[in-house]
Protein backbone atom coordinates (compact mmCIF):
# COMPACT_ATOMS: atom_id res chain seq x y z
CA UNK A 1 0.00 0.00 0.00
CA UNK A 2 1.44 3.80 -0.83
CA UNK A 3 2.39 5.31 2.34
CA UNK A 4 -0.01 8.32 2.53
CA UNK A 5 2.61 11.97 2.89
CA UNK A 6 2.67 13.56 5.96
CA UNK A 7 2.16 17.13 4.53
CA UNK A 8 3.69 19.16 1.56
CA UNK A 9 7.72 17.85 2.47
CA UNK A 10 9.71 15.34 1.24
CA UNK A 11 12.46 13.84 1.31
CA UNK A 12 14.11 11.98 -1.69
CA UNK A 13 17.44 9.43 -1.07
CA UNK A 14 19.09 8.98 -4.63
CA UNK A 15 21.73 7.74 -5.97
CA UNK A 16 23.44 9.17 -9.03
CA UNK A 17 25.91 7.18 -11.64
CA UNK A 18 28.17 10.17 -11.80
CA UNK A 19 29.39 8.62 -15.34
CA UNK A 20 25.33 9.12 -16.39
CA UNK A 21 23.94 11.92 -14.95
CA UNK A 22 24.49 15.01 -13.35
CA UNK A 23 22.86 16.20 -9.91
CA UNK A 24 21.60 19.02 -11.91
CA UNK A 25 19.50 17.38 -14.22
CA UNK A 26 18.11 15.48 -11.11
CA UNK A 27 17.17 18.92 -9.44
CA UNK A 28 15.94 20.52 -13.27
CA UNK A 29 13.61 17.38 -12.95
CA UNK A 30 12.17 17.74 -9.50
CA UNK A 31 11.52 21.34 -10.31
CA UNK A 32 9.79 20.96 -13.19
CA UNK A 33 7.64 17.83 -12.39
CA UNK A 34 6.23 20.11 -9.53
CA UNK A 35 8.92 20.15 -6.70
CA UNK A 36 10.76 22.86 -4.73
CA UNK A 37 14.25 21.54 -3.79
CA UNK A 38 14.91 23.35 -0.28
CA UNK A 39 17.92 21.27 0.95
CA UNK A 40 20.79 18.62 0.06
CA UNK A 41 22.53 16.18 2.33
CA UNK A 42 25.36 14.32 1.13
CA UNK A 43 24.91 11.17 2.50
CA UNK A 44 27.57 9.55 0.71
CA UNK A 45 30.24 10.56 -1.72
CA UNK A 46 32.85 7.99 -4.32
CA UNK A 47 34.23 8.41 -7.63
CA UNK A 48 31.73 7.16 -9.43
CA UNK A 49 28.66 7.40 -7.58
CA UNK A 50 26.85 9.84 -4.59
CA UNK A 51 23.92 9.56 -2.69
CA UNK A 52 21.63 12.40 -1.31
CA UNK A 53 19.11 13.32 0.58
CA UNK A 54 17.06 15.76 -0.89
CA UNK A 55 14.44 17.80 0.86
CA UNK A 56 11.44 19.24 -1.63
CA UNK A 57 8.26 21.33 -0.67
CA UNK A 58 4.91 20.43 -3.06
CA UNK A 59 2.06 22.59 -3.30
CA UNK A 60 0.06 19.30 -4.02
CA UNK A 61 0.96 16.21 -2.79
CA UNK A 62 -0.15 15.02 -6.48
CA UNK A 63 3.32 16.01 -7.89
CA UNK A 64 5.09 13.49 -5.62
CA UNK A 65 4.17 10.36 -8.44
CA UNK A 66 5.06 12.85 -10.92
CA UNK A 67 8.72 13.36 -9.49
CA UNK A 68 9.18 9.88 -8.81
CA UNK A 69 8.20 8.79 -12.63
CA UNK A 70 10.29 11.58 -13.69
CA UNK A 71 13.05 10.25 -11.90
CA UNK A 72 12.88 6.68 -12.61
CA UNK A 73 12.57 7.71 -16.01
CA UNK A 74 16.29 9.22 -15.93
CA UNK A 75 19.31 7.11 -16.92
CA UNK A 76 21.86 7.16 -13.77
CA UNK A 77 19.96 7.98 -11.10
CA UNK A 78 17.84 5.65 -8.39
CA UNK A 79 15.62 6.84 -6.48
CA UNK A 80 16.53 5.13 -2.97
CA UNK A 81 13.51 5.79 -0.95
CA UNK A 82 11.11 8.42 -0.32
CA UNK A 83 9.82 9.61 3.36
CA UNK A 84 8.61 12.40 5.06
CA UNK A 85 8.72 13.81 8.37
CA UNK A 86 6.14 11.34 10.18
CA UNK A 87 8.39 8.43 8.85
CA UNK A 88 11.60 9.97 9.49
CA UNK A 89 10.02 10.79 13.14
CA UNK A 90 9.69 7.31 13.79
CA UNK A 91 13.28 6.07 12.55
CA UNK A 92 14.34 3.58 15.48
CA UNK A 93 11.10 4.26 17.55
CA UNK A 94 9.96 7.43 19.72
CA UNK A 95 10.55 6.69 22.78
CA UNK A 96 13.71 5.13 24.84
CA UNK A 97 14.56 4.33 28.62
CA UNK A 98 17.07 6.53 30.60
CA UNK A 99 18.52 5.68 34.12
CA UNK A 100 18.29 7.94 36.54
CA UNK A 101 21.49 8.16 38.02
CA UNK A 102 24.50 7.35 35.54
CA UNK A 103 27.30 4.63 37.06
CA UNK A 104 30.18 6.20 37.24
CA UNK A 105 32.07 4.20 39.82
CA UNK A 106 32.65 0.38 41.24
CA UNK A 107 30.64 2.23 44.16
CA UNK A 108 27.62 3.62 42.39
CA UNK A 109 27.68 -0.09 40.58
CA UNK A 110 27.59 -1.92 43.96
CA UNK A 111 24.62 -0.07 45.16
CA UNK A 112 22.53 0.05 41.37
CA UNK A 113 23.25 -3.78 41.03
CA UNK A 114 24.72 -6.83 42.97
CA UNK A 115 25.69 -6.78 46.15
CA UNK A 116 24.01 -3.68 47.57
CA UNK A 117 20.88 -4.02 45.56
CA UNK A 118 20.27 -8.17 47.46
CA UNK A 119 18.76 -6.13 50.55
CA UNK A 120 16.66 -4.01 48.46
CA UNK A 121 15.10 -7.38 47.09
CA UNK A 122 14.97 -8.54 50.92
CA UNK A 123 12.95 -5.42 51.86
CA UNK A 124 10.20 -5.79 49.23
CA UNK A 125 10.77 -9.69 49.41
CA UNK A 126 9.70 -9.04 53.79
CA UNK A 127 6.80 -6.67 52.22
CA UNK A 128 5.63 -6.28 48.54
CA UNK A 129 4.37 -3.05 49.44
CA UNK A 130 7.41 -1.93 49.21
CA UNK A 131 7.63 -2.42 45.22
CA UNK A 132 5.76 0.78 45.02
CA UNK A 133 8.62 2.96 46.84
CA UNK A 134 11.73 1.14 45.49
CA UNK A 135 10.84 0.50 42.16
CA UNK A 136 9.79 1.92 39.10
CA UNK A 137 6.05 0.43 39.81
CA UNK A 138 5.23 3.50 41.58
CA UNK A 139 5.26 5.32 38.34
CA UNK A 140 4.88 2.98 35.78
CA UNK A 141 2.00 1.53 33.10
CA UNK A 142 2.01 -0.88 30.76
CA UNK A 143 0.50 -0.09 27.58
CA UNK A 144 -1.15 -3.53 26.10
CA UNK A 145 -2.59 -4.08 23.13
CA UNK A 146 -3.44 -6.95 20.93
CA UNK A 147 -3.66 -4.72 18.03
CA UNK A 148 -7.12 -6.28 16.89
CA UNK A 149 -8.69 -2.47 16.52
CA UNK A 150 -5.88 0.13 16.19
CA UNK A 151 -7.32 3.68 15.61
CA UNK A 152 -10.09 2.73 12.83
CA UNK A 153 -7.68 0.63 10.91
CA UNK A 154 -8.84 -2.90 12.56
CA UNK A 155 -7.11 -5.68 13.03
CA UNK A 156 -3.25 -5.03 12.01
CA UNK A 157 -1.78 -6.87 14.65
CA UNK A 158 0.59 -6.03 17.23
CA UNK A 159 3.91 -5.43 15.24
CA UNK A 160 1.76 -2.97 13.58
CA UNK A 161 0.04 -1.33 16.59
CA UNK A 162 3.27 -0.42 18.08
CA UNK A 163 3.95 3.15 16.41
CA UNK A 164 -0.13 3.60 18.26
CA UNK A 165 1.71 2.61 21.33
CA UNK A 166 4.73 4.16 21.48
CA UNK A 167 2.72 7.78 20.68
CA UNK A 168 0.99 6.82 23.72
CA UNK A 169 3.74 6.19 25.91
CA UNK A 170 5.09 9.54 24.96
CA UNK A 171 1.74 11.18 25.80
CA UNK A 172 1.91 10.24 29.03
CA UNK A 173 5.18 11.21 29.58
CA UNK A 174 4.92 14.00 28.34
CA UNK A 175 1.64 15.63 29.82
CA UNK A 176 1.71 13.40 33.39
CA UNK A 177 5.44 11.93 33.79
CA UNK A 178 4.10 8.85 33.74
CA UNK A 179 6.91 6.09 32.30
CA UNK A 180 4.61 3.86 30.25
CA UNK A 181 5.90 1.09 27.98
CA UNK A 182 4.17 -0.45 24.77
CA UNK A 183 3.44 -3.98 25.30
CA UNK A 184 1.96 -5.35 22.01
CA UNK A 185 1.02 -8.93 22.39
CA UNK A 186 1.23 -11.95 19.86
CA UNK A 187 -2.04 -13.39 20.69
CA UNK A 188 -5.73 -12.10 20.40
CA UNK A 189 -6.59 -14.97 22.82
CA UNK A 190 -8.88 -13.37 25.40
CA UNK A 191 -7.78 -16.08 28.11
CA UNK A 192 -4.00 -15.55 26.66
CA UNK A 193 -4.08 -11.80 27.09
CA UNK A 194 -5.00 -12.35 30.95
CA UNK A 195 -2.47 -14.28 31.82
CA UNK A 196 -0.21 -12.18 29.37
CA UNK A 197 -0.82 -9.06 31.43
CA UNK A 198 -1.18 -10.75 35.16
CA UNK A 199 2.36 -11.89 34.73
CA UNK A 200 3.92 -8.50 33.47
CA UNK A 201 1.77 -6.83 36.59
CA UNK A 202 4.37 -6.66 39.21
CA UNK A 203 6.50 -4.05 37.19
CA UNK A 204 3.84 -1.44 36.82
CA UNK A 205 1.01 0.43 38.92
CA UNK A 206 -1.29 0.94 36.10
CA UNK A 207 -2.38 -1.12 33.36
CA UNK A 208 -3.67 0.93 30.15
CA UNK A 209 -5.47 -1.57 27.62
CA UNK A 210 -5.89 -0.18 24.36
CA UNK A 211 -7.01 -1.18 20.47
CA UNK A 212 -8.68 -4.01 22.07
CA UNK A 213 -11.44 -4.74 19.74
CA UNK A 214 -14.87 -5.76 21.00
CA UNK A 215 -16.20 -8.03 22.66
CA UNK A 216 -13.17 -9.73 24.11
CA UNK A 217 -12.21 -6.06 25.64
CA UNK A 218 -15.02 -6.06 27.93
CA UNK A 219 -14.10 -9.86 29.18
CA UNK A 220 -10.70 -8.94 29.30
CA UNK A 221 -10.76 -5.45 31.36
CA UNK A 222 -13.50 -7.03 33.47
CA UNK A 223 -11.41 -10.39 34.51
CA UNK A 224 -8.42 -8.29 34.72
CA UNK A 225 -10.17 -5.34 37.01
CA UNK A 226 -11.11 -8.23 39.23
CA UNK A 227 -8.04 -10.60 39.17
CA UNK A 228 -5.46 -7.34 39.47
CA UNK A 229 -4.86 -5.14 42.63
CA UNK A 230 -3.86 -2.24 40.63
CA UNK A 231 -6.32 0.11 37.99
CA UNK A 232 -6.57 -1.50 34.87
CA UNK A 233 -8.49 1.11 32.35
CA UNK A 234 -9.45 0.27 28.82
CA UNK A 235 -8.66 3.74 27.18
CA UNK A 236 -10.81 3.07 24.11
CA UNK A 237 -13.97 2.63 26.29
CA UNK A 238 -13.40 4.58 29.33
CA UNK A 239 -10.94 7.67 28.02
CA UNK A 240 -13.06 8.59 25.08
CA UNK A 241 -16.61 8.01 27.20
CA UNK A 242 -14.27 10.20 29.59
CA UNK A 243 -13.70 13.24 26.96
CA UNK A 244 -16.83 12.58 24.87
CA UNK A 245 -18.94 13.17 28.08
CA UNK A 246 -16.80 16.33 28.61
CA UNK A 247 -17.21 17.82 25.49
CA UNK A 248 -20.86 16.49 24.93
CA UNK A 249 -21.62 18.65 28.31
CA UNK A 250 -20.31 21.54 27.07
CA UNK A 251 -21.71 21.29 23.71
CA UNK A 252 -24.95 20.95 24.90
CA UNK A 253 -24.71 24.44 27.17
CA UNK A 254 -24.06 26.43 24.07
CA UNK A 255 -26.69 25.01 22.02
CA UNK A 256 -29.14 25.52 25.24
CA UNK A 257 -30.19 21.62 25.71
CA UNK A 258 -30.42 19.20 28.29
CA UNK A 259 -28.81 15.92 28.01
CA UNK A 260 -31.99 14.63 29.19
CA UNK A 261 -33.78 15.68 26.18
CA UNK A 262 -31.05 15.33 23.99
CA UNK A 263 -31.64 12.85 21.16
CA UNK A 264 -28.43 10.92 20.32
CA UNK A 265 -27.22 9.24 17.88
CA UNK A 266 -24.20 6.31 18.72
CA UNK A 267 -22.64 5.09 15.35
CA UNK A 268 -19.84 2.15 15.96
CA UNK A 269 -21.31 -0.03 18.96
CA UNK A 270 -17.88 -1.33 19.55
CA UNK A 271 -15.59 -0.48 23.25
CA UNK A 272 -15.98 3.24 22.51
CA UNK A 273 -19.61 3.41 21.56
CA UNK A 274 -20.49 0.91 24.66
CA UNK A 275 -18.22 3.21 26.96
CA UNK A 276 -19.86 6.42 25.66
CA UNK A 277 -23.31 5.20 26.04
CA UNK A 278 -23.30 3.67 29.47
CA UNK A 279 -21.63 7.32 30.55
CA UNK A 280 -24.40 9.40 28.73
CA UNK A 281 -26.55 7.04 29.95
CA UNK A 282 -25.69 6.89 33.78
CA UNK A 283 -25.21 11.22 33.18
CA UNK A 284 -29.21 11.24 32.31
CA UNK A 285 -29.23 10.47 28.87
CA UNK A 286 -32.58 8.95 27.95
CA UNK A 287 -32.78 9.09 23.66
CA UNK A 288 -29.55 7.40 22.67
CA UNK A 289 -29.92 5.37 19.55
CA UNK A 290 -27.42 2.97 18.40
CA UNK A 291 -26.20 2.49 14.91
CA UNK A 292 -23.76 -0.38 13.52
CA UNK A 293 -22.98 -2.41 10.50
CA UNK A 294 -26.35 -3.93 10.64
CA UNK A 295 -28.46 -0.91 11.40
CA UNK A 296 -30.14 0.50 14.14
CA UNK A 297 -29.87 -1.87 17.43
CA UNK A 298 -33.55 -2.93 17.92
CA UNK A 299 -34.51 -4.65 21.24
CA UNK A 300 -36.55 -7.85 20.55
CA UNK A 301 -33.79 -8.82 17.36
CA UNK A 302 -31.43 -11.47 17.64
CA UNK A 303 -27.26 -10.48 17.74
CA UNK A 304 -24.04 -12.13 17.59
CA UNK A 305 -22.73 -9.63 19.37
CA UNK A 306 -23.11 -10.44 23.10
CA UNK A 307 -23.03 -6.23 23.86
CA UNK A 308 -25.64 -5.48 21.27
CA UNK A 309 -28.18 -7.80 23.18
CA UNK A 310 -28.07 -5.87 25.74
CA UNK A 311 -27.60 -2.34 23.75
CA UNK A 312 -30.81 -2.95 22.22
CA UNK A 313 -32.79 -3.36 25.53
CA UNK A 314 -31.26 0.02 27.68
CA UNK A 315 -31.40 2.35 24.56
CA UNK A 316 -33.58 3.21 21.79
CA UNK A 317 -36.92 3.84 23.80
CA UNK A 318 -38.65 4.76 20.80
CA UNK A 319 -37.77 1.62 19.15
CA UNK A 320 -37.00 3.05 15.75
CA UNK A 321 -35.31 0.44 13.66
CA UNK A 322 -33.51 0.47 9.60
CA UNK A 323 -30.30 2.27 9.12
CA UNK A 324 -28.14 5.84 9.82
CA UNK A 325 -30.59 7.83 7.87
CA UNK A 326 -33.00 6.57 10.06
CA UNK A 327 -31.14 7.10 13.16
CA UNK A 328 -29.95 10.61 12.37
CA UNK A 329 -33.68 11.84 11.42
CA UNK A 330 -34.59 14.66 13.99
CA UNK A 331 -31.26 13.80 16.05
CA UNK A 332 -29.38 16.05 18.23
CA UNK A 333 -26.26 14.61 18.51
CA UNK A 334 -24.39 12.01 15.79
CA UNK A 335 -20.91 10.84 17.96
CA UNK A 336 -19.21 8.80 15.75
CA UNK A 337 -17.01 5.64 17.17
CA UNK A 338 -16.36 4.12 14.13
CA UNK A 339 -15.31 4.25 10.37
CA UNK A 340 -14.18 7.28 8.18
CA UNK A 341 -16.72 8.70 5.70
CA UNK A 342 -19.76 7.30 6.67
CA UNK A 343 -21.69 10.07 7.34
CA UNK A 344 -23.07 12.12 4.51
CA UNK A 345 -24.49 15.61 4.14
CA UNK A 346 -27.46 14.65 3.90
CA UNK A 347 -27.78 12.97 7.04
CA UNK A 348 -26.41 16.34 8.41
CA UNK A 349 -29.88 18.12 6.95
CA UNK A 350 -31.96 15.49 8.08
CA UNK A 351 -30.81 16.10 12.03
CA UNK A 352 -32.66 18.46 14.58
CA UNK A 353 -31.77 22.50 13.78
CA UNK A 354 -28.30 23.67 15.67
CA UNK A 355 -27.02 20.02 15.84
CA UNK A 356 -24.23 18.64 17.23
CA UNK A 357 -21.75 16.26 15.14
CA UNK A 358 -18.73 14.20 16.87
CA UNK A 359 -16.95 12.82 13.92
CA UNK A 360 -14.43 10.91 16.35
CA UNK A 361 -12.76 7.87 14.33
CA UNK A 362 -9.19 7.99 13.62
CA UNK A 363 -7.40 8.80 11.52
CA UNK A 364 -10.44 9.30 8.80
CA UNK A 365 -13.33 10.67 10.79
CA UNK A 366 -16.88 9.92 9.69
CA UNK A 367 -17.28 13.50 7.46
CA UNK A 368 -14.53 15.64 7.60
CA UNK A 369 -15.09 19.21 9.41
CA UNK A 370 -14.76 21.26 5.91
CA UNK A 371 -17.62 18.95 4.25
CA UNK A 372 -20.14 19.95 7.57
CA UNK A 373 -19.36 22.78 9.04
CA UNK A 374 -21.88 24.99 7.65
CA UNK A 375 -24.57 22.77 8.82
CA UNK A 376 -23.52 22.23 12.21
CA UNK A 377 -23.83 24.24 15.35
CA UNK A 378 -20.52 22.38 16.83
CA UNK A 379 -18.68 20.12 15.10
CA UNK A 380 -15.79 17.64 16.77
CA UNK A 381 -13.14 15.14 15.86
CA UNK A 382 -10.84 13.23 17.48
CA UNK A 383 -7.99 14.64 15.08
CA UNK A 384 -4.81 16.74 16.09
CA UNK A 385 -5.33 18.67 13.09
CA UNK A 386 -8.79 20.48 13.72
CA UNK A 387 -10.26 22.46 16.86
CA UNK A 388 -12.43 20.80 19.19
CA UNK A 389 -10.55 17.70 19.34
CA UNK A 390 -12.13 14.56 21.63
CA UNK A 391 -9.93 12.26 21.85
CA UNK A 392 -8.66 10.36 24.63
CA UNK A 393 -5.26 12.04 25.13
CA UNK A 394 -7.11 14.60 27.57
CA UNK A 395 -8.00 11.70 29.69
CA UNK A 396 -5.63 9.22 30.19
CA UNK A 397 -2.68 10.96 31.53
CA UNK A 398 -4.20 12.82 34.13
CA UNK A 399 -6.64 10.13 35.06
CA UNK A 400 -2.98 7.83 35.69
CA UNK A 401 -0.99 10.52 37.33
CA UNK A 402 -4.19 10.77 39.41
CA UNK A 403 -4.87 7.15 40.22
CA UNK A 404 -0.88 6.82 40.67
CA UNK A 405 -0.57 9.11 43.00
CA UNK A 406 -3.47 7.79 45.52
CA UNK A 407 -1.93 4.49 44.93
CA UNK A 408 -5.27 4.02 43.73
CA UNK A 409 -6.53 0.28 43.65
CA UNK A 410 -8.97 0.76 40.66
CA UNK A 411 -10.45 3.47 38.39
CA UNK A 412 -14.08 3.55 39.04
CA UNK A 413 -16.67 5.20 38.27
CA UNK A 414 -16.78 8.18 40.46
CA UNK A 415 -13.32 8.93 39.08
CA UNK A 416 -14.51 8.71 35.89
CA UNK A 417 -16.84 11.33 35.84
CA UNK A 418 -14.47 13.60 38.43
CA UNK A 419 -11.80 13.62 35.37
CA UNK A 420 -15.07 14.46 32.87
CA UNK A 421 -16.50 17.27 34.88
CA UNK A 422 -12.89 18.56 35.21
CA UNK A 423 -12.08 18.33 31.72
CA UNK A 424 -15.26 20.10 31.24
CA UNK A 425 -14.57 23.02 33.48
CA UNK A 426 -11.25 24.12 32.25
CA UNK A 427 -13.03 26.56 29.59
CA UNK A 428 -14.72 28.66 31.38
CA UNK A 429 -18.37 29.77 30.40
CA UNK A 430 -17.22 32.85 28.52
CA UNK A 431 -14.73 31.43 26.55
CA UNK A 432 -17.40 28.49 25.98
CA UNK A 433 -17.67 28.97 21.68
CA UNK A 434 -18.37 26.52 18.60
CA UNK A 435 -14.85 26.22 18.05
CA UNK A 436 -13.40 25.69 21.88
CA UNK A 437 -16.10 23.54 23.75
CA UNK A 438 -12.82 21.11 24.87
CA UNK A 439 -9.69 22.66 26.09
CA UNK A 440 -6.13 21.57 24.06
CA UNK A 441 -4.23 18.68 25.32
CA UNK A 442 -1.59 21.44 25.73
CA UNK A 443 -3.84 23.11 28.49
CA UNK A 444 -1.55 22.44 31.45
CA UNK A 445 -4.59 23.03 33.70
CA UNK A 446 -5.98 20.10 31.70
CA UNK A 447 -3.93 17.18 33.64
CA UNK A 448 -3.48 19.02 37.23
CA UNK A 449 -7.14 19.55 37.31
CA UNK A 450 -8.21 16.23 36.07
CA UNK A 451 -5.43 14.38 38.68
CA UNK A 452 -6.88 16.57 41.74
CA UNK A 453 -10.15 16.13 40.91
CA UNK A 454 -9.65 12.12 40.12
CA UNK A 455 -7.44 11.86 43.86
CA UNK A 456 -10.74 13.39 45.41
CA UNK A 457 -12.54 11.05 43.68
CA UNK A 458 -10.59 7.96 44.88
CA UNK A 459 -10.15 9.25 48.26
CA UNK A 460 -13.91 9.34 48.67
CA UNK A 461 -14.40 6.27 47.34
CA UNK A 462 -12.19 4.45 49.09
CA UNK A 463 -10.05 3.43 45.84
CA UNK A 464 -6.98 5.65 46.80
CA UNK A 465 -4.55 3.83 49.25
CA UNK A 466 -2.43 6.71 49.77
CA UNK A 467 -3.24 10.52 50.05
CA UNK A 468 -0.57 12.61 47.94
CA UNK A 469 1.07 15.29 49.86
CA UNK A 470 0.07 18.37 47.67
N1 LIG B 1 -11.40 10.12 19.39
C1 LIG B 1 -11.07 9.22 20.28
O1 LIG B 1 -10.60 9.52 21.39
C2 LIG B 1 -11.26 7.79 19.98
C3 LIG B 1 -11.64 7.37 18.74
N2 LIG B 1 -11.82 6.04 18.51
C4 LIG B 1 -12.14 5.66 17.16
O2 LIG B 1 -13.42 5.05 17.15
C5 LIG B 1 -13.43 3.99 16.23
C6 LIG B 1 -13.84 2.71 16.93
O3 LIG B 1 -12.90 2.34 17.91
P1 LIG B 1 -13.19 1.12 18.89
O4 LIG B 1 -14.51 1.28 19.54
O5 LIG B 1 -11.99 0.97 19.73
O6 LIG B 1 -13.25 -0.08 17.85
P2 LIG B 1 -14.16 -1.39 17.83
O7 LIG B 1 -13.61 -2.24 16.78
O8 LIG B 1 -14.34 -1.92 19.20
O9 LIG B 1 -15.60 -0.83 17.36
C7 LIG B 1 -15.86 -0.28 16.11
C8 LIG B 1 -17.33 -0.52 15.80
O10 LIG B 1 -17.65 0.26 14.66
C9 LIG B 1 -18.46 -0.55 13.84
N3 LIG B 1 -18.44 -0.11 12.46
C10 LIG B 1 -17.44 -0.22 11.57
N4 LIG B 1 -17.85 0.22 10.36
C11 LIG B 1 -19.13 0.62 10.52
C12 LIG B 1 -20.09 1.14 9.64
N5 LIG B 1 -19.81 1.33 8.35
N6 LIG B 1 -21.32 1.45 10.13
C13 LIG B 1 -21.61 1.25 11.43
N7 LIG B 1 -20.73 0.73 12.31
C14 LIG B 1 -19.51 0.42 11.85
C15 LIG B 1 -17.87 -1.95 14.01
O11 LIG B 1 -18.78 -2.96 13.60
C16 LIG B 1 -17.61 -1.97 15.50
O12 LIG B 1 -18.72 -2.42 16.24
C17 LIG B 1 -12.03 3.94 15.62
O13 LIG B 1 -12.03 4.69 14.44
C18 LIG B 1 -11.17 4.62 16.65
O14 LIG B 1 -10.04 5.23 16.08
C19 LIG B 1 -11.68 5.10 19.49
C20 LIG B 1 -11.28 5.46 20.73
C21 LIG B 1 -10.99 6.84 21.05
C1 LIG C 1 -7.61 7.80 20.12
C2 LIG C 1 -7.66 6.35 20.17
O1 LIG C 1 -7.34 5.76 21.19
C3 LIG C 1 -8.12 5.63 19.02
O2 LIG C 1 -8.48 6.24 18.02
O3 LIG C 1 -8.13 4.39 19.09
MG1 LIG D 1 -7.24 3.66 20.94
Amino acid sequence: MAQPLDGKTIILRIELDTQQAAFGQAAGAIEQAGGDLVAIDVIETGRDRTVRDLTVKVNDTAAVPAIKEALGAMPGIRLVNVSDRTFLLHLGGKITVQPKTPIQNRDDLSRVYTPEVARVCQAIHEDPAKAFTLTVKRNTVAVVSDGSAVLGLGNIGPHAAMPVMEGKAMLFKQFADVDAFPLCLDTQDTESIIAAVKAIAPGFGGINLEDIAAPRCFEIEQRLRQELDIPVFHDDQHGTAVVLYAGLLNALKLTGRKLEDAKIVVCGIGAAGTACTKMLLAGGARDIVGVDKEGILTAGKEYAHPMWKWYAENTNPRGISGSLADAVKGADVFIGVSSGKLLKREHIISMAEDPIVFAMANPEPEIRPEEAEDLVAVFATGRSDYPNQINNVLCFPGIFRGALDCRASEINEPMKLAAAEAIAAVIDPEELNRFYIIPSVFNSRVVSEVRRRVIQAALASGAARRTPRE
